[in-house]
This record gives C-alpha cells, sequence and structure tokens, in this order.
C-alpha cells in the first residue's frame, strides 16, 4: 500500500488524476503562507478516461521538496468575488478601467504640481537672514506700534525695539518714510509694516505706541501745512484714542520747535516757547503745541498714559536725500564740491544729536514714569556758520561757503537743557556730534554712489507730462492729503494759479539742466520775505515755490526772468526737473514696493510649497489606496476569471487550462507590490527544477511577481518571464484568451502525447508547483488531518465530495516541531520536504 505522503501532497492526488474533472468550487485562502487555491472535486462524470492518472504518478512528490516552506511571501491574499455572470464582470471590469483612469489624473495631477514647483525659480531667492534679536518671555516682550515707523528717526526707534525682542508694528502713510529703511526686518515674525495714514483711525491691541507720524523737515511740513496740522491733530487724538482704548502707553515725539524762536537760552522743559502762530513754521509748531495739549488733557480726562518728548534737531544714516534739512544739504553739497548754501548770516545756532541717542532716550523715556515733557537732545551747540565749516573740513571738500537770504521765523538759537532727561531718565546723549557726522557722511556718500549708478544705468527722461499738467494755469485746489506722486506737479500748479504767496522757505530756480543731484548753491538775493502773508517771494509769480533741497536748487542770478518769454520756459524747465526728480523717486518707491513684494511673495512660496507638500502626501495616499483598491479587484475578477476558465476547462476536459488558472489565481494573488518589496527583503530565493520548462515558465511567472527566484541552470526569473508573465498574468479576463487558447492548444497536444507516455508528471513543473504550493501550506497537523480525511474521501468517492471548503481559521499555522506531538498517528509527517512520498 502507500506510505503515507505529507499530507498535503495527498491533495494533489486527486488534482492529477481528475484533473479534467475538477471543478473550482471554493477558495481556501492561507494568509500566512500567501497562497490561495481551490480545493476541488472529482467529477468523474466529466472526466475522460485518457485524462485519469494513476496514482503512480504521484511518485513525482519527491520532486515537491525542491520549493520550501520558507520560500513563501506572508503576503496578503484576498478572497475572490463569488463567480460573477457576464453582465457584472463587464460592470466591474469598467470600474477598474474607471478607477484606472482616475489615478492616472491623479499622478498627471500630482505631476503637473510637482512640475510647477520645479519650474519656479523661488528657490533662487535666498532665506533672509535677520538680525539677530534678544529673546524675551511672553511676560517681557512687549507689542509695539510706531506711527512713521519706516521714517529717518522712527526706523532706527523700530530697530532697537526689535533688537530688543519686541514685536513691532511699523505703521507709515510714506510721505517721508521708506520702505528700505525697514526692509531687512520685512518678514521678521515679530516685525509688521502697516501701510496707514493717523488721520484715519487705527485699531490694535498694543502695550506701547510711539507717536512720531508727522513731516519733520520745515520743506516737508510746509508743503501741505493743512495736512500738517490734521496729522499732528487728529493723528494724535486717534493714537490717543486707542492708547485709551486699549490702556497703552503712548510717546508723543514733540519737537524743540514748540519753543519757536527762543528768548530763553538753553530751553528748558518750563519754558513755554516764543512761537508765531500764523507764520509758514506754525503748522508744524503749533501742530506740535496742540499735540502736546492733547496728551495732557487726555492723561488728565482719560487716564491715559502719556509720555512727551521734545526733540531737538537731529541727524544720521537714512535721512531722505531730498530731506531739505541742513546736516544733508550741507552733506551732499560738501561731497560734490558744490558751494555750501547757509540761509542768513549763519550766526543762529543749532545743538545736533545723532539719531542713536535719540532712539536710545525715546526708549528710555518711554520705560519710565516721567509724564511731563522731556527735553532730547544733544547740547553740543555750533552755529551754522561753524557746523558748515566742520561738515566741509570732515568731507575733505573744496566747496565754497555761499550765504543765502534766510528763512521767515528761523529760531535764532537753539539749544536743549537735558539736565531733566540725566535725572529723570538716566539718559544723555554718548555719541560725539564729529562721529556722528563722520557717519553720516559715509552714508551719504553710499547714497549718492548708488544714485549716479542708477542714472548711469537708466539715464533719466523726463515722461510724457501727466494729465495734471493740463491743469496748468486753471484754478485747481491742492488736496490735503501727502500724495507724494502728484506733490510737485501741485506745487508748480499751485505757483502758477495762485503766485508765491505761502512760504518762506527760500525759492531754489532749477534749471533745465540742473542733475537732480545737483547741490544747490542759491544766492540770497532774492528770496527773502519779510512778512507772513505778503508775496512770499521777490521772484516772479510763475518761479516755482519748491521745498529746498538739495536737489532743486541753483543760483539766483539765473533765475531772476528777464522777459515774461523767460520766466515761463524757466518755469517749465523746473516742472520738467521737478518732474524727473519725481519720477525717481517714485521709481525708488516702486522698487522697495516690488522689493518687498518679493520678500512676501517667498514667505508666501515657503508657506503655499508646505501647503502643497501636505495635499501631494495626502494625493500620495489617496492614489495608493486607490492603486491597491484596484488591485484587489484585478485581482479579484482575475481569480474569479480563473475560476471561470478552472470550470470552462473542466467541461472542456483540459488539464492545462486548469492548471493555468490554477497558477493564475496563484499569481495574482501576489501582486501586491507592498508585500511584493517585503518579500524580496526578506525571502531566500527558491530554486525549482524545470522551472523553466513547459510549464515552468508559468510559475515562474507567479513567483517572479513577488520574489526573486533562479530556475536550475537557467536564468534569473526576474528577468526571463515578462512575456510569459504577460500573457499569463494580464490576459484580458473577459476578453478572448487567445494567446492562452493557443498554448493550450499546444500544451493539450503535449499533455495528450504525454499522457500516452504516461509521463506527465515528469515533466511537468508547474504541477509540480501547485503540489509543492499545496504541500507547503501544509503544516497545521489540525489542517492536515481534516484536509487529509477530506482528500481520503474524495480520493475513495470523488463524486460525493462535491464540495469542499475549509475556512480561514483552521488555517492558522503551527510550527511542525512544536506540534509534531500532535498530529495524529495516522497523519503523514508535517514537514513536506522530509517526507517520504511513495504510493502504491
Ligand atoms: O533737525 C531737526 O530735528 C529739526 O529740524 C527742523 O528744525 P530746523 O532747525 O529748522 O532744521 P533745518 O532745516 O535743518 O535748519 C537748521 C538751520 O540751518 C539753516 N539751513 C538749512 C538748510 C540749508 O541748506 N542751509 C541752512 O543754512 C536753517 O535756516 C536753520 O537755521 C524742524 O523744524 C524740527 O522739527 C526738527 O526737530
Amino acid at each position: 500500500m502507500v506510505v503515507a505522503p505529507p499530507p498535503f501532497t495527498t491533495l494533489l492526488c486527486p488534482s492529477p488524476f481528475t484533473l479534467d474533472a475538477i471543478r473550482c468550487r471554493r477558495w481556501i485562502r492561507c494568509e500566512k503562507f500567501d497562497v490561495t487555491f481551490f480545493l476541488t472535486s472529482v467529477d468523474a462524470s466529466k472526466a475522460p478516461p485518457q485524462h485519469i492518472l494513476s496514482h503512480d504518478s504521484l511518485r513525482c512528490h519527491r520532486l515537491f521538496n525542491t520549493v520550501s516552506l520558507n520560500d513563501f511571501s506572508p503576503n496578503v491574499v484576498q478572497k475572490p468575488l463569488d463567480s460573477l455572470d457576464k453582465a457584472s464582470k463587464v460592470e466591474l471590469l469598467k470600474r477598474i478601467e474607471d478607477l484606472q483612469s482616475e489615478v492616472d489624473d491623479l499622478k498627471k495631477l500630482m505631476k503637473s504640481k510637482g512640475g510647477v514647483e520645479e519650474s519656479q525659480s523661488f528657490q533662487t531667492i535666498p532665506s533672509r537672514v535677520y538680525p539677530e534679536v534678544r529673546f524675551r518671555s511672553e511676560r517681557t516682550r512687549k507689542r509695539i506700534l510706531v506711527t512713521g515707523g519706516t521714517g529717518f528717526v522712527g526706523s532706527h526707534l523700530v530697530d532697537k525695539l526689535l533688537l530688543d525682542g519686541h514685536e513691532v508694528i511699523a505703521l507709515d502713510n510714506f510721505f517721508t518714510g521708506r520702505r528700505r529703511n525697514v526692509e531687512h526686518w520685512i518678514g521678521h515674525s515679530n516685525f509688521e509694516l502697516v501701510h496707514h495714514d493717523v488721520v484715519n483711525s487705527y485699531f490694535v491691541e498694543v502695550d506701547q505706541i510711539y507717536h512720531l507720524a508727522s513731516p519733520a523737515s520745515p520743506p516737508h511740513y510746509m508743503y501741505n501745512p493743512v495736512k500738517t496740522i490734521k496729522t499732528n491733530s487728529i493723528g494724535t487724538i486717534n493714537m490717543l484714542g486707542l492708547a485709551k482704548r486699549v490702556k497703552a502707553t503712548i510717546l508723543l515725539a514733540s519737537t524743540s520747535e514748540i519753543y519757536g524762536d527762543p528768548e530763553v537760552h538753553p530751553q528748558p522743559e518750563s519754558y513755554w516757547g516764543h512761537v508765531n502762530p500764523i507764520g509758514p513754521r506754525s503748522c508744524y509748531d503749533e501742530g506740535k503745541r496742540v499735540a502736546e495739549s492733547l496728551m495732557v488733557a487726555y492723561a488728565k480726562q482719560e487716564q491715559v498714559d502719556i509720555r512727551i518728548a521734545r526733540i531737538f534737531n537731529t541727524f544720521g544714516p537714512r535721512m531722505h536725500m531730498n530731506d531739505g534739512r541742513v546736516v544733508s544739504n550741507f552733506i551732499i553739497q560738501a561731497i560734490q564740491d558744490k558751494p555750501i548754501t547757509i540761509y542768513g548770516n549763519g550766526t543762529q545756532t543749532r545743538s545736533f544729536q545723532f539719531v542713536d541717542d535719540l532712539a536710545d532716550g525715546l526708549i528710555a523715556l518711554m520705560n519710565s514714569n516721567v509724564t511731563s515733557p522731556v527735553n532730547l537732545g544733544n547740547p553740543e551747540e555750533h552755529t551754522i556758520s561753524d557746523f558748515a565749516h566742520i561738515i566741509k573740513d570732515l568731507v575733505g571738500s573744496k566747496s565754497e561757503i555761499e550765504h543765502m537770504d534766510g528763512q521767515i521765523d528761523d529760531p535764532q538759537q537753539r539749544k536743549p537743557d537735558i539736565r531733566k532727561a540725566a535725572e529723570m531718565i538716566d539718559w544723555q546723549p554718548k555719541v560725539k556730534m564729529h562721529d556722528g557726522i563722520r557717519k553720516t557722511i559715509e552714508y551719504f556718500r553710499k547714497e549718492i554712489h548708488d544714485e549716479e549708478k542708477k542714472r548711469r544705468i537708466d539715464p533719466l527722461m523726463p515722461g510724457p507730462p501727466s494729465k495734471k499738467w493740463k491743469g496748468v494755469g486753471e484754478d485747481e485746489e491742492k488736496d490735503d492729503s501727502f500724495d507724494e506722486d502728484d506733490e510737485v506737479l501741485d506745487v508748480i500748479i499751485s505757483q502758477r494759479t495762485q503766485g508765491s504767496n505761502q512760504s518762506s522757505r527760500p525759492i531754489t530756480d532749477p534749471s533745465s539742466s540742473v542733475s537732480p543731484i545737483t547741490p544747490p548753491t542759491v544766492t540770497s538775493s532774492s528770496r527773502f520775505v519779510t512778512s507772513p502773508g505778503e508775496t512770499a517771494y521777490k521772484t516772479t509769480p510763475t518761479s516755482s515755490r519748491i521745498r529746498p533741497s538739495v536737489f532743486s536748487g541753483s543760483r539766483s542770478s539765473t533765475t531772476t526772468p528777464t522777459s515774461s518769454n523767460e520766466s515761463q520756459s524757466s518755469a517749465i524747465s523746473q516742472g520738467e526737473f521737478i518732474a524727473v526728480k519725481f519720477q525717481l523717486g517714485n521709481a525708488q518707491r516702486e522698487k522697495d514696493e516690488l522689493k518687498y513684494k518679493l520678500a512676501k511673495a517667498n514667505e508666501d512660496f515657503v508657506a503655499e510649497k508646505k501647503r502643497m507638500e501636505m495635499e501631494n502626501a495626502k494625493l500620495l495616499r489617496k492614489m495608493e489606496e486607490k492603486i491597491k483598491v484596484t488591485e484587489l479587484e484585478v485581482n479579484a475578477l482575475r481569480m474569479s476569471n480563473a475560476s471561470m476558465r478552472a470550470e470552462t476547462s473542466m467541461a472542456g476536459g483540459d488539464l492545462n487550462q486548469s492548471m493555468m488558472s490554477i497558477s493564475s489565481v496563484g499569481s495574482s494573488q501576489r501582486i501586491n507590490p507592498y508585500s511584493h518589496r517585503e518579500a524580496r527583503a526578506t525571502q531566500s530565493v527558491p530554486r525549482l527544477s524545470g522551472g523553466n520548462g513547459f510549464h515552468g515558465s508559468d510559475i515562474a511567472a507567479t513567483f517572479t511577481h513577488n520574489q526573486s527566484m533562479t530556475m536550475e541552470g537557467e536564468m534569473s526569473f526576474q528577468d526571463v518571464p515578462s512575456q510569459v508573465f504577460d500573457s499569463v498574468m494580464d490576459t484580458p479576463i473577459l476578453e478572448s484568451i487567445t494567446p492562452i487558447e493557443k498554448k493550450r492548444e499546444t500544451w493539450d497536444k503535449k499533455l495528450q502525447a504525454d499522457l500516452a507516455n504516461e509521463h506527465v508528471l515528469d515533466i511537468s513543473p508547474f504541477s509540480q508547483y501547485i503540489l509543492s504550493t499545496i504541500s507547503s501550506i501544509a503544516v497545521s497537523p489540525q489542517v492536515d488531518k481534516e484536509l487529509y480525511s477530506l482528500l481520503e474521501k474524495m480520493i475513495k468517492n470523488p463524486l460525493e465530495q462535491d464540495i469542499v471548503e475549509i475556512g480561514d481559521s483552521q488555517f492558522s499555522p503551527v510550527s511542525s516541531q512544536e506540534d509534531s506531538s500532535s498530529i495524529p498517528p495516522n497523519s503523514p509527517p508535517s514537514s513536506p520536504s522530509s517526507a517520504p512520498i511513495c504510493i502504491d
């Protein structure tokens, strides 16, 4: 009789000898060993006699052992769908197609998104490096609003506050402020830049408010006196209202100008001043005086915590080239070896402080508890004449000194009494005037160099006249806003239409040939007004009343018109000149704005990139899920198809087709790319005898998808079986299976021949594969026992065993060693590899 074969080799018995009668009835799957196979029953009635094989053929079982149990990867095996009717399968196929196209779309979308990212040249934008700021805890870190935060003084204050670890909001209407003054902070998490005019309300939650917003240079504040008053009155009310609401401490940047043309010298805070309330400077002087009054009123009535700084003449880097004040004018003139223009006889005095000291003083005052006004200035007093020589010497200039008409209400002496600051806020200036001047000279040298370079690259041509020019000669009302774009044109229009009767600031008469950075060389003969309200200029009404920046001056001798025509042409050329100058200013602002936008775009890009990466990751996950689902469905279909083929072949009595079906199932279940990878990483390389033979290629195809495998003496399966795999695995499921049919014909013939010659199994590695697959999972004695008995029954009486079903739970693998004791006496050895197979 038979020496019992290993249990699941027994399972083979029905297959070979009743192959043509096989009917797929149930799937058995063993997740642990990643095997799905059919349990079949025998329908002998359908089996042509010649296909019934002899038991003796099973001698070949010995060959099974070439594939060991360990060679199977723990892939997930899914249960196939139950047999589907054709319509359902078509529907399923359609769904797979849809899913596939969806997956393709998603892939495309992802690629395109990746493409966008790649093509962006944002990577070329270097990430910004900010000055290192002090770390402050939540408790000590303050949120601070600085109005006029991009101006000359404001930007230095912003620097100090940020470096000290506070959060700063710089608010500015950019009338005299410039983004470039704070551009090194743009994008910093502690910094915020707000374009806003304090004349309008602004609401923000802050601890401190430094209220600096106002033009401070005489030509600037005199340009639009109504707006200057509004800024200092309404603007201050708005900021006080905000301070009141959010209980912030507010510091007003007041000025030494509130002392007017002082009669007390030096000026202590207790001095009430000597101000002409209707003079050309009054818009600023009185504006600041009313601002101080408002501060005190809000403190008294609304308990707002206030600080008042009376700021004396200040200079330093970041002064505008067009500032028009004495320091910038003298330095630029000296650098360019142009005449240094002194208004008046030069005996008037000023005390100049370096901007760094002022910023320290403002912070010290804010953080004190001094609510009364405090002077902040450097008491080092010089006459303007001395000052001109100091500048000339420090620059090493060949400039001559030229005296021009003095200004109306020009304070004749100014020197701060800073004892209060020293006592109450422990502040005094540290930077000596000479040192500060040197730094400022370097700054202006660079500015001039940059400016000249820019003009070399892009020589300025006066653009087409603005629409505003059409208004020349008409009655046009001057806007009270600081719209710098229209500023100069407005001045010209106003000049032409109303004459020069407002400002006492010295007039300059630039000729058309004057370069935008030509220093003023104004003489004193033609422009001096004795009293406000009278005709402001001795020049003709057509001469322009522009601010006396160093860029706009020229010798007065060239300006006295000899005829009305000449006067007209002089005015036009000046207009053109100013238009060009302001084009330059606008271009600069535009550049600053672009820089800001670029920095912002960079930030936005980084955020967008992060978002896209997250989105892509999500998309990828979704895609992978879809692919997985698709694969599962495809596998299901394949298995289902295999089932059908098996059924078909059974009906047709085709051994090979049945084999193929099983092979397909075994293969398709290994498509899962994840387990595939795992398998590759962990599996040994099984060797299969005869794997490249008749059916061996199918087996190879099966293996190729999930593990490396070599055939004995043959090439690697990884390379070989692609066509085979394609033909077997990717055969359209419901379409004509022509290639397979063709093969099958050949195989059938061969099989017939083999059968005739009685050496079927000897040459059928495919059969071996099935056998080995089945045997390899037969590690559970319990399962062995059950299956064995089932199979015994099947073999004995196949017709009775129409349906065999074994659930998953029965396949929990058990180590053969561990459970050898539990193997029933009747059972075969649990290790297929060691099992002697001998069937009588
Ligand atoms: O620098 C400042 O911080 C101060 O500047 C101005 O006060 P002011 O003293 O008139 O400033 P400048 O325009 O620089 O004039 C200073 C003196 O130099 C004279 N000056 C100015 C410019 C020039 O080219 N030549 C010249 O002789 C002026 O006539 C004046 O006597 C403002 O009014 C103040 O609010 C501000 O605090």
